[in-house]
């Protein structure tokens, strides 16, 4: 069973081992994070040899030892090979989060397949049960959320901040936040800039 968390990874150390198809794969979706991602591998793909040249992670261009995960908050055990796969995962204290890429009971943590609309961010998983019905059922939810949402979120966010600095009663401020939601802000920007103007 897996408990569902977002992670901020600013500044953390990341250690993927493996410089693979799969280990490219969960890299692009942490190079944006402002983390520090080392790379433990003999061999990379063309993709993370250009994001090492880039500085954007670190390549330590050998095979895996137990120390490399020293220091680390997120560890994958990304390579193609099963011994060593659990080599890293025993390699790791216990409260290090770990993906093991090839035996999912060795995972602390779980990918989710993911999408964003701006700041909304949704996650599906079937905790191992089938990533293809994940993927499936984000190319559906894809299509119920158009780009709109972006401004929408941001929108929101600034409405909030502001909600807040107004320093109302608990009603009131629950009151105004549900306002926010209404369909209507969500397809209108005239309605977005009315409600503004009622702060004035
Ligand atoms: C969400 C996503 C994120 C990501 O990592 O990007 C993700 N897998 C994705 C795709 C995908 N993975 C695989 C296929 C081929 C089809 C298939 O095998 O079914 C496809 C489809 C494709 O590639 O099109 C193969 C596969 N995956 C795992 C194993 C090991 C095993 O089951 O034993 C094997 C077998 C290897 C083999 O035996 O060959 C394990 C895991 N994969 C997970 C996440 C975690 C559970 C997520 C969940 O169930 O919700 C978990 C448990 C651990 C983890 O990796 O975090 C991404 C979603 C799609 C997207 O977002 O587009
Ligand atoms: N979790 C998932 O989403 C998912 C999806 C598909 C496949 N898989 C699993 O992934 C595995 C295949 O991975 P791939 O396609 O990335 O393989 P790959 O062959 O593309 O890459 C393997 C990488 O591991 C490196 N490597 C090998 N031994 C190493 C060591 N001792 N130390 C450091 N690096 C080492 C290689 O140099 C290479 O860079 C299979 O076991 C498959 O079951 C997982």
């Amino acid at each position: 069973m897996m408990y569902p968390v977002m992670l901020n990874l600013e500044n953390k150390r990341i250690v993927v081992v493996g410089g693979g198809r799969i280990a490219t794969k969960k890299i692009l979706n942490l190079v944006e994070q402002k983390a520090k991602i080392i790379v433990v591998s003999p061999t990379l793909t063309e993709e993370l040899q250009s994001f090492a040249q880039q500085k954007k992670i670190e390549w330590y261009p050998r095979y895996f030892v137990i120390e490399d995960v020293k220091g680390a908050f997120l560890v994958f055990a990304a390579t193609d090979n099963r011994e060593v796969n659990e080599q890293v995962k025993i390699s790791c204290a216990k409260d290090q989060l770990v993906n093991v890429i090839d035996e999912p009971s060795d995972s602390t943590f779980y990918n989710m397949a993911v999408f964003e609309r701006g700041l909304l961010k949704i996650a599906i998983s079937t905790e191992g049960a089938s990533p293809f019905l994940a993927k499936q059922i984000k190319a559906e939810l894809k299509g119920f959320f158009d780009d709109g949402y972006e401004e929408y979120l941001n929108f929101l966010l600034e409405a909030r901040i502001k909600i807040k600095e107004l320093v109302l009663d608990e009603e009131t401020k629950r009151a105004l936040l549900l306002e926010l939601v209404n369909e209507k802000y969500r397809n209108n920007v005239e309605d977005r800039e009315q409600f503004f103007k009622g702060f004035r």
